[in-house]
């Protein structure tokens, strides 16, 4: 990947937006309208976290532990976010013996947040298996040889599903089962949320210090997210039908997520930075210099 030189040195060049193009940024880029002189691609996490930290886009959600381990060149806004309080549903740990008995978990490479999370949650378990890199399937993999395989994203949303599901009308509240098909899912946001009592912030929307997005962008990203929570069952339905998983479970999927950012996830963040990557630089949550 070649190196560019940021857009703000040459205003007649387009700010170039890179997407996480996961379903749970749906709320805010299904109904995003871009102004003409941005552009967009979209990828994996990983990917949007390379093409980020190489120069090929301005400003991408990354994965919130790139952003951590670049906080010296990078800012974050201050008021976007994929985060959540609680149970996330698609970054699952997929098991078939217990957590104290893992001795080799699969990661998926779309994924740092994820594993980095993984990291702190084993530390503060006292475990210490062997982590690879391994795509395919968790019921696969598992069945490969791995005791615990780690997945994000709608692939992991649509196992897990596929492991507790179908669910009666009343499954969603006030608990989801677990386990199914003798396979347990051990949810890592809500395992940060039971040490911490904390938000669990996966994503923000990283730009470098001296490239901030146009005030335009920022405009149509809060309209959009506006538009995109308003019309949460459409959304939901939409991508039901895509994931072909229920309505109302992508509904339930959808509306626990945190969009917007707040003291709570910030300070959670930095809980999270001072755990995973000690020594970094002090976050900043743009404008910054
Ligand atoms: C909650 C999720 O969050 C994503 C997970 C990320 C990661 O693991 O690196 C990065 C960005 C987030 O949007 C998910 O995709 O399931």
């Amino acid at each position: 990947m070649t190196n560019h030189q940021p857009s703000t040195l040459d205003p007649q060049l387009p700010y170039r937006a890179g997407w996480i193009h996961f379903t749970n940024v749906a709320p805010i880029l299904d109904p995003l309208v871009l102004p003409p002189s941005v552009t967009a691609i979209t990828g994996v996490p990983t990917e949007m976290n390379e093409a980020l930290l190489t120069g090929r886009v301005d400003i991408a959600n990354i994965s919130a532990v790139e952003f951590i381990r670049h906080a010296d060149t990078l800012a974050a806004l201050p008021d976007f976010s994929v985060a959540v309080l609680g149970p996330v549903y698609s970054v699952n740990l997929f098991h078939t013996c217990s957590l104290p008995d893992m001795r080799r978990i699969a990661l998926t490479s779309q994924s740092a947040m994820s594993v980095a999370l993984l990291e702190v949650l084993l530390r503060e378990w006292g475990l210490s298996p062997v982590l690879e890199r391994a795509e395919g399937e968790a019921e696969e993999l598992l069945a490969a040889g791995y005791d615990g395989v780690l997945r994000i994203g709608d692939s992991a949303l649509k196992e897990w599903y596929g492991v507790v599901g179908p669910f009666t009308d009343e499954t969603i509240v006030p608990e989801i089962p677990q386990t199914g098909r003798g396979i347990t899912v051990t949810d890592l946001a809500e395992e940060w949320f039971k040490v911490t009592g904390r938000p669990f912030v996966f994503a923000v929307w990283a730009y470098r210090k001296d490239n901030p997005p146009p005030a335009e962008l920022l405009k149509a990203m809060r309209s959009a997210r506006r538009s995109g929570i308003g019309h949460l069952a459409e959304v939901s339905a939409r991508h039901a039908l895509k994931l072909g998983l229920p309505e109302d479970v992508v509904q339930h999927y959808l509306w626990n997520f945190r969009y917007h950012l707040e003291e709570a996830d910030r300070q959670a963040l930095r809980l999270f930075a001072d755990r995973a990557v000690p020594g970094h630089a002090e976050l900043c949550f743009g404008p910054c210099e």
